[in-house]
């Protein structure tokens, strides 16, 4: 003992980091020839279903997670996933295998040129250690700080001639008792002036990001919603669910586009925005930021997204913590809000069934318990048609980029069996990253895969209307087997026919210990 492999373990074991998600290469074998027993490597066929693998599991674990990938190329691959870990301020450390230092001096075939500036704009630190000696040391920091607030994701690349260098015992030892506590709360005096303002305002409205996705910020935000009767809107572009989605001041999703926004918040004098940036745009949509006569004030652990918002007050710290220390400064209101309703009747008709029949299906199917990774966009303006009760129930790409629900969906389930996942993936986001079905039937990890086949890609089409692209090619996507694929894998599947037998499927897939997936004729959108 004593190389640098086995201090690499060591410090991984330090933060109860025992699995490593992957891709091999030769460049990673001397990392791999000795895998210790109490460590499991979860073999991905993609680099981007490793990185989305790890995303989901770091989320639903709350501990960083620790990818392995094969140099540039298994780098380039995981950058379309990486853009979600980064946008989701996800804890995922990315190590790649370098070629040896001697070979890298010559270009040699598998040499990650230039390896920190690769995946530089994605992460929050990039490093190729100088020493053998000071890997142990760059992985320990790389965890550290991608767990620091606001977190997000690290790379490290790591030559390959470094493993059987023999590692530094003296420092190894004071390494593996590092750790880094707290995340930075906010200061009392911005709290309780909004706080004051809250209660002073005279329609104030509560904007919920993902970054509040947790038991901190749901009791926060639901305590200070009851107390000040507040109409609790959730931030553009969603990857997480931070309210109870049936609680009388739920009013939906804010669309992505400006002046979508602005018309939503009309009427209110004040927006108090928490662990969301301001905001995620999408809709290519003109119009003014906010209504006249409104202001706005976010809270978040990001200094970025607070810095960067094109209007308002920003204060800076934990967004969950600060909910709950607002909510404790206000007055108690009496006004009762009335429900809105966020599931009107769907069409009962079909196949092929609309995107709102197949939601409910779920919903009627699912549990309080249950985690749903939503992958659809047909669906990603009404999933609050899900009775969601409780954190970490949701789960959409952060960065928009498709391939990272099926993965993802994995990662969660690894990570949290006592919660059955339901990953809704749209038939087109589907073929980003299928193969990570595979790993799925491998480790018989028992994700309830539903594919709405619209035979389109939908979202797009919906896009055409909206900026004016009428003839725009490349949209269409005939002549697949879903089941055929997910079988060919390893993944029992099945096409249904109508809800009943939807309703069937899901229920038997939800009983099994095995993935499954059932594949549902969406119907197609008419542009
Ligand atoms: C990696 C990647 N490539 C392309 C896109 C562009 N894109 C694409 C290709 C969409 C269509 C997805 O089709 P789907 O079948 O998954 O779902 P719907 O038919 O319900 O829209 S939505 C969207 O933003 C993307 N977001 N991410
Ligand atoms: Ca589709």
């Amino acid at each position: 003992s004593g190389s640098v492999r086995d201090a690499f373990y060591d410090v991984l074991r330090t933060h109860g980091i025992t699995t490593i998600f992957g891709n091999p290469g030769s460049n990673e074998l001397p990392l791999l020839k000795r895998v210790p027993d109490d460590f499991r490597y979860v073999l991905a066929l993609h680099e981007g279903v490793a990185v989305g693998l790890a995303d989901g599991f770091a989320q639903a674990s709350g501990v960083p997670s620790v990818v392995n990938l094969h140099a540039a190329a298994g780098t380039g691959n995981a950058m379309g996933n990486l853009t979600n870990t980064q946008s989701g301020h996800v804890p995922v450390v990315v190590t790649s295998g370098q070629q040896s230092r001697r070979y890298a001096a010559l270009n040699a075939l598998l040499t990650n040129v230039d390896a920190p500036q690769l995946a530089r704009p994605l992460v929050k630190w990039s490093t190729e250690p100088l020493r053998a000696q000071d890997v142990p040391l760059a992985v320990s920091k790389g965890i550290l700080l991608a767990a620091a607030a606001p977190a997000g994701p690290v790379y490290v690349s790591i030559p390959l001639d470094d493993w059987d260098r023999d590692a530094d015992p003296a420092a190894l030892r004071l390494l593996t008792g590092r750790a880094v506590h707290g995340a930075p709360v906010a200061a009392e005096g911005p709290l309780r002036a909004l706080a004051e303002r809250l209660g002073t305002a005279a329609n104030p409205v509560l904007v919920l990001g993902p970054d509040v996705d947790n038991e901190a910020g749901w009791t926060g935000a639901v305590r200070l919603a009851d107390r000040l009767r507040l109409p609790v809107w959730v931030a553009p572009s969603p990857s997480r669910c931070p309210f109870p989605t049936r609680h009388p001041s739920f009013q939906g999703l804010l669309p992505a586009g400006v002046g979508t926004v602005a018309d939503r918040l009309a009427g209110h004098d004040l927006v108090a925005v928490f662990g969301a940036a301001v905001f995620r745009y999408h809709e290519a949509v003109g119009g003014d930021f906010l209504p006249a006569g409104t202001d706005l004030c976010c809270v978040t652990a990001d200094p970025d997204e607070a810095a960067r918002a094109p209007m308002g007050t920003a204060v800076v710290g934990d967004p969950s913590d600060a909910l709950t220390r607002v909510a404790q400064h206000v007055p108690q209101r009496t006004q009762q809000r009335t429900p809105v309703d966020h599931a009107p009747p769907a069409d009962a008709g079909g196949p092929p069934f609309t995107a709102e029949a197949i939601l409910d299906a779920v919903d009627e199917a699912k549990d309080d318990d249950t985690v749903v990774v939503l992958e659809w966009t047909s669906a990603d303006m009404i999933w609050d048609r899900l009775d969601l009760t409780r954190p970490g129930s949701l789960y959409f790409p952060a960065s928009g980029g498709l391939g990272w629900g099926l993965p993802a969906a994995v990662g969660v389930q690894l990570a949290d069996p006592a919660r059955r996942v339901i990953a809704l993936i749209g038939d087109g986001a589907l073929q980003y990253t299928v193969s990570g079905l595979w790993t799925a039937a491998q480790h018989r990890v028992p994700v309830v895969f539903v594919v709405p086949r619209n035979e389109e890609y939908a979202a797009l089409k919906q896009f055409t209307e909206l900026m004016d692209a009428p003839d725009t090619p490349g949209l269409d996507l005939p002549g697949m087997d879903v089941v055929g694929l997910a079988t060919s894998y390893g993944v029992p599947a099945v096409r249904v026919d109508s809800l009943s037998s939807f309703g069937t499927e899901l229920r038997r897939a939800l009983a099994d210990d095995g993935p499954r997936l059932i594949e549902v004729p969406e119907r197609r959108i008419r542009v």
